[in-house]
């Protein structure tokens, strides 16, 4: 009998496949990092054949790495960015573009069009989301309108939509070969075109955005069989699909109402479950899907989104030349013992969560002549931490629920610094499990509760265990005078852009 479970976790910034065991302890990892194209500033893409070719690579390279055969998989479970849009031709597989990115601005004038009628807030009963760059609708809608000719195969059902879901499903059940085109319900539910209640397109939204249905793929939950692998994963039943941040959520076993976790990864995600009806905020959050098993109910849950925590990292690394690897940011952060003054707000693509302001600008605020590079580390640390306290403030109004504890996963928490930060400026302790690739867990469990690898939720909350936790050590006014600090910077920050 196969004795474990594979899960593709295509992030924005690399793609990994993980084996995981019963124990939900990873067996063995294979990753690669897809190239980020920046052509004009606000413009984010990817190119969706090389995310392919990576994919079957890291698959190719994780079996290799402890000789494991297809057989030795019982499913394999999909997790991705969300919101990264995609059309590509049925007959012959090529995109018509590249990818647009989750983080891409260039649709905010036609974002500021929809708003002028019935304001930013117009879908949110439906969508559960404000009208803003970040979904897929408006991606699609600049896609079919600038790509000569896509729209009449769109309407004809000759070129597809997808997410990045979507596309790896497709090529991985056959692609021109007869692909399933299929998405998971908490994918659809950050395109915007997707009703929270009735888990379907909506028509209404469609023809507001013009969105030929015959392009879109077919809803299904987030746990069941949708078909069998072929290629280098052949007859591996492909049974999981959840959004990243949706996966990370199932992966941090946080299956009760009021149960929530953040996870540090390109952007910043914080996710609290809320049960079997969408919750509404009234406080900047999103209301989306957290995940649906099989033929059980929807669970929702509300989002507060953070576009740059670790990517700021990246662009200090990559733009800027200050670090060599993302990791040495800990050591020279550390190597002072405050900010100096200086504060980030890495506002690169607009503000999101709870601001949702577009036109907001990345800035460094309170230079001086003292100022050195290991300050600015450390502010760029320091900017993922409050803007998770926005958040979570956000979260506590919304709900009333105050957190006794926050659970942390994703890339940037192997970061000490950080996490002890992120306490102090909460005053909340902070939790990081044994396992951190919580994304690929989630994934892998969904497809493994559709075929029964796993008996239930029970079985999963009993493989969640504690690494690390931190907690508190700040004075109430040092941090009360930090976060007023902050909240001028973000001041500042906001409708900077024409
Ligand atoms: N030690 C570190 N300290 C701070 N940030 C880090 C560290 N290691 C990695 N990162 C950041 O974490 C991000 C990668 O995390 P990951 O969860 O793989 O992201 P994604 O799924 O978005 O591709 C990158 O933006 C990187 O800069
Ligand atoms: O790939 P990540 O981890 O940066 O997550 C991206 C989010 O899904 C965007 O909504």
């Amino acid at each position: 009998m196969a004795q474990y479970v594979g899960a593709i976790d295509q992030g924005t910034t690399s793609s990994r496949f993980i084996v995981f065991n019963k124990a939900g302890s990873i067996v063995s990892v294979g990753q690669k990092e897809h190239e980020q194209i920046y052509p004009r500033p606000g413009y984010v893409e990817h190119d969706a054949l090389e995310i392919w070719r990576n994919t079957q690579a890291v698959i190719q390279e994780a079996l290799a790495q402890k000789g494991l055969k297809p057989q030795d998989l019982a499913a394999i479970g999909i997790t991705n960015q969300r919101e990264t849009t995609l059309i590509w031709d049925r007959r012959t597989g090529k995109p018509l573009h590249n990818a647009l990115v989750w983080q891409d601005t260039r649709v905010d004038p036609i974002v500021e069009d929809f708003a002028k009628d019935g304001g930013y807030d117009r879908l949110r009963d439906k969508t559960g989301l404000p009208l803003a760059s970040y979904f897929s609708g408006l991606k699609l809608r600049w896609l079919l309108d600038n790509v000569p000719g896509a729209r009449e195969k769109a309407a004809s059902g000759d070129v597809l939509f997808g997410n990045i879901d979507t596309w790896l499903v497709w090529n991985l059940t056959g692609g021109v070969n007869g692909g399933c085109h299929i998405t998971d319900v908490t994918n659809a539910s950050r395109t915007q075109l997707m009703n929270l209640r009735t888990l379907d397109w909506d028509e209404e939204i469609l023809s507001l955005f013009n969105i030929p249905r015959a392009c879109l793929p077919q809803i299904r939950s987030s746990s069941e069989v949708y078909g069998e692998a072929t290629d280098n994963l052949a007859g591996v039943p492909i049974a999981g699909i959840l959004g990243d941040q949706q996966a990370a959520l199932v992966g941090q076993a946080c299956f009760k109402q009021g149960e929530a976790k953040n996870t540090y990864g390109t952007g910043c995600f914080m996710l609290m479950n809320t049960g079997e009806t969408p919750y509404p905020s009234k406080c900047g959050l999103l209301t989306t899907v957290g995940y649906r098993f099989g033929q059980g109910k929807a669970v929702y849950a509300l989002e507060g989104s953070i576009a740059i925590a670790g990517a700021l990292v990246q662009w200090l690394r990559d733009n800027l030349g200050m670090i060599e690897k993302s990791s040495d940011i800990e050591t020279l952060a550390r190597s002072v013992e405050d900010n100096g003054g200086v504060t980030i707000v890495p506002a690169f693509s607009g503000l999101y969560a709870p601001h949702w302001n577009s036109h907001a600008r990345g800035l460094i605020g309170g230079l001086t002549r003292y100022a050195t590079k290991a300050h600015i580390a450390r502010a760029a640390l320091e900017a993922t931490a409050f803007q998770t306290r926005e958040v979570l403030d956000a979260m506590t109004k919304d709900t009333g629920i105050i957190a006794t504890e926050l659970r942390t996963d994703g890339g940037m928490v192997v970061n000490e610094l950080l996490m002890q930060f992120q306490a102090d400026i909460l005053d909340v302790p902070v939790v990081r499990p044994k396992v951190i690739e919580t994304t690929a867990l989630g994934a892998a469990y969904a497809a493994g509760l559709a075929t029964g690898f796993w008996s239930g939720t029970d079985e999963l909350v009993q493989n969640w265990a504690v690494d690390k936790r931190w907690t508190p050590a700040m004075d109430a006014s040092r941090r009360e005078r930090l976060n007023a600090l902050w909240n001028k910077a973000v001041s500042r920050s906001l409708d900077w852009a024409d």
